[in-house]
């Protein structure tokens, strides 16, 4: 477990794992952590998240000042999409994860992450969980595929097509782009909670970024550990509920039956490509690695 968290170690999670904040025992660097990340996160974010990420920011007064009591949010976000936050210890089981989504709940870490660890962590902390996730649920369309993909999860569970469907959450909750009259934006959480990838998903020759396509997506692996090297862009949100509204029944045969699966770098001839990138940045951190580890061996 990557942060070590004394508030959570003292309590036993209910049955749907859940457990309190207990907001008034996070420590001032806590609060002073959440205070850097936001303000270094605002500054790079204007024109490149969605007006809809800001606006939701702003209902939910997430910057007000060091990390949000959920007393405060929850009020504000149940009024507005019938959503609210509950705090889990860790990541929690996929089924568990699911019930909460489908019941409007989403769940986020308590923990923030150290000073010494502002750009990388290996799970999920209240910072991206809260900063970078609950703006969107103010949205209700947002919130309302949200809610869906909790249960169609329940589904793709008993069809054994988990794999695929925690695809498109990847390549749009996570890491999605928007095309928007104003120009390519971000809605992924886990771009918005991250100062590197912020300019690198818009800005970068590197990467792909191709026009969502939603067997394309669940056909298509994805990396955890590093920028992405394929963005799908959707048209608009309303779009992304659309074509997610579908029974995937038909889809989850033929993902089962064609066991064609797409790399990180492949563009396929049905693609839209909006731009072919040179995964320049990707070759580099290959390079990277190679030479780290040809180092260890001779040290
Ligand atoms: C697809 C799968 O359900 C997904 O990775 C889940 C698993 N459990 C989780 N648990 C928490 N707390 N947060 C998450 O984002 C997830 N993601
Ligand atoms: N329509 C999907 C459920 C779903 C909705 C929204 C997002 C993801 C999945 C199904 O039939 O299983
Ligand atoms: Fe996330």
């Amino acid at each position: 477990m990557g942060v070590h968290d004394p508030v959570i170690d003292e309590q036993t999670p209910a049955s749907d794992f859940t457990i309190e904040q207990r907001w008034d025992r996070y420590t001032t660097e806590e609060h002073a952590v959440w205070d850097t990340l936001y303000a270094r996160q605002i500054s790079i974010l204007k024109n490149r998240a969605v007006d809809e990420f800001h606006h939701g920011l702003g209902l939910l007064d997430l910057g007000s000042g060091g990390i949000p009591d959920l007393s405060d949010i929850n009020p504000k976000l149940k009024a507005l999409t019938g959503w609210e936050v509950v705090m889990v210890p860790h990541l929690v089981p996929d089924d568990v994860f699911f019930d909460h989504l489908a019941n409007r709940r989403f769940p986020s870490g308590r923990f923030i992450r150290k000073r010494s660890q502002l750009d990388y962590l290996e799970e999920p902390d209240i910072f991206h969980d809260i900063f970078g996730h609950v703006p969107m649920l103010t949205l209700p369309v947002f919130a309302d595929y949200m809610q869906a993909y909790g249960k169609g999860g329940q589904r793709a569970q008993t069809m054994g097509r988990l794999k695929e469907l925690a695809r498109l959450y990847w390549y749009t909750v996570e890491f999605g782009l928007i095309q928007q009259a104003e120009g390519l934006r971000i809605y992924g959480a886990g771009i918005v909670s991250s100062a590197g990838e912020t300019p690198f998903c818009l800005e970068s020759d590197s990467p792909n970024r191709i026009r969502f396509d939603l067997e394309r997506v669940m056909r298509t692996d994805y990396k955890i550990d590093d920028f992405q090297q394929v963005y799908f862009v959707i048209d608009s949100f309303d779009q992304l509920l659309d074509v997610t509204q579908q029974d995937f029944t038909a889809l989850y045969e033929r993902l089962g039956t064609d066991m064609t699966r797409f790399g990180l770098t492949d563009i396929i001839d049905a693609d839209e490509v909006y731009h072919h990138g040179d995964q320049a940045y990707a070759q580099a951190a290959a390079a990277r690695s190679r030479h780290d580890a040809d180092a260890g061996e001779t040290e």
